[in-house]
């Protein structure tokens, strides 16, 4: 996994922290060019955090402790901020959960957009609004004209969602990072939207990372699959190979409890153990974080802190001490 193999983010060892607490811990991904990455896990594993450590957005007291994020070989843990702040909206988009979190109340749709477009293009205000009409048009958002002079409470939750997307990609970013884009919608709509992300990922030529808690749209959507618990990746495989082979003992209870009787994803999981107890905010400490929710936990579970986990010849990583029955058969 290195950032000379043709990737465009490769994300290695990353710790990071807040005063007397390790949050991310080890974090290391990588994303394609024009590929779908989907970071799962429960409330609380890391997602988000991951997401703003590479924008250069950590909450403050929040910091960067170790490792690399490379976005085009150049490392974004390391960057200034003037850089981060060029490269923040116009190499990489950011979609988030409420859309109304990223629009301004008070400011017309086309004059938000025109401010984000004119941050990083060149352009006149004039040049700025048909860029602006032109990207409301490419979100799927009806009579662009109309809601261009309107503000954000005057549009539907799945409009203002097109529209923050629209901004998003306005300067064509390499890669968008959609943090739950549809937790807040409608089943129809949020189906809508994960259909653009992913029209407009083909038809810019961008990579995707989807943040979602909900493995069906992992399944449906996603190149590779990335499974966080207490700040670590627990694993890590190409979606087809996760799903038919899942390998960590925290992977399997997901998808046991998420997926419901007669869901055609596969059927192995039936055997599978419901995930009892609550994630630790066990980054950092001694041992598997997921070892007091594993049945399979034994005592060296518990004295692994620095277990590197391996991965199989299809390149699909578990940091579990444990190989899968049919590894060992
Ligand atoms: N501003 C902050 N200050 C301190 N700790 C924070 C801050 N934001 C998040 N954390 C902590 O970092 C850890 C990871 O949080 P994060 O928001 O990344 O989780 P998540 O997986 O995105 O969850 P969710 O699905 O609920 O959004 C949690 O333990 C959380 O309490």
């Amino acid at each position: 996994m290195t950032a000379a193999s043709g990737e465009l983010l490769v994300i290695r060892d990353l710790v990071v922290e807040r005063p007397g607490v390790r949050l991310l811990d080890s974090v290391a991904l990588s994303i394609g060019k024009g590929e779908t990455l989907s970071l799962v896990g429960e409330s609380g594993c890391g997602k988000s955090l991951s997401a703003l450590a590479i924008l250069g957005l950590l909450p403050e007291g929040v910091r960067h402790a170790r490792g690399e994020i490379l976005f085009e070989d150049e490392d974004l843990a390391r960057a200034s901020p003037r850089r981060l702040r060029q490269i923040r909206g116009k190499s990489i988009g950011l979609v988030m959960q409420d859309p109304m979190s990223s629009l301004d109340p008070v400011l017309q749709i086309g004059a938000q957009m025109e401010e984000a477009i004119r941050t990083h293009l060149p352009l006149s205000a004039r040049q700025a609004r048909g860029r602006a009409l032109e990207l409301l048009d490419l979100a799927g958002v009806p009579e662009p004209l109309r809601r261009y002079g309107q503000y954000p409470h005057q549009l539907s939750g799945g409009l203002r969602q097109r529209v923050s997307i629209a901004t998003a990609i306005s300067c064509t970013p390499r890669l968008l990072i959609a943090d739950e884009p549809t937790t807040a919608l409608d089943v129809t709509t949020q189906v809508q939207v994960l259909d653009l992300l992913d029209r407009l990922r083909r038809e810019l030529s961008m990579a995707l990372l989807l943040i979602t808690h909900d493995l069906s749209i992992v399944a449906r959507r996603a190149d590779k699959v990335c499974v966080m618990y207490a700040g670590r990746v627990v694993e890590r495989a190409g979606v087809d190979d996760f799903f038919a082979h899942p390998r960590h003992p925290y992977s399997k209870g997901l998808l046991h409890s998420s997926l419901g009787a007669g869901t055609p994803l596969h059927h192995r999981f039936d055997r599978l153990p419901e995930i009892t107890g609550s994630i630790a905010s066990a980054a950092g400490q001694s041992g598997c974080p997921f070892a007091p929710r594993c049945d399979q936990a034994e005592a060296a579970c518990g004295k692994t802190l620095s277990w590197p986990g391996t991965t199989d010849s299809r390149d699909h990583f578990s940091a579990c001490l444990h190989p899968n029955p049919e590894e060992s058969a």
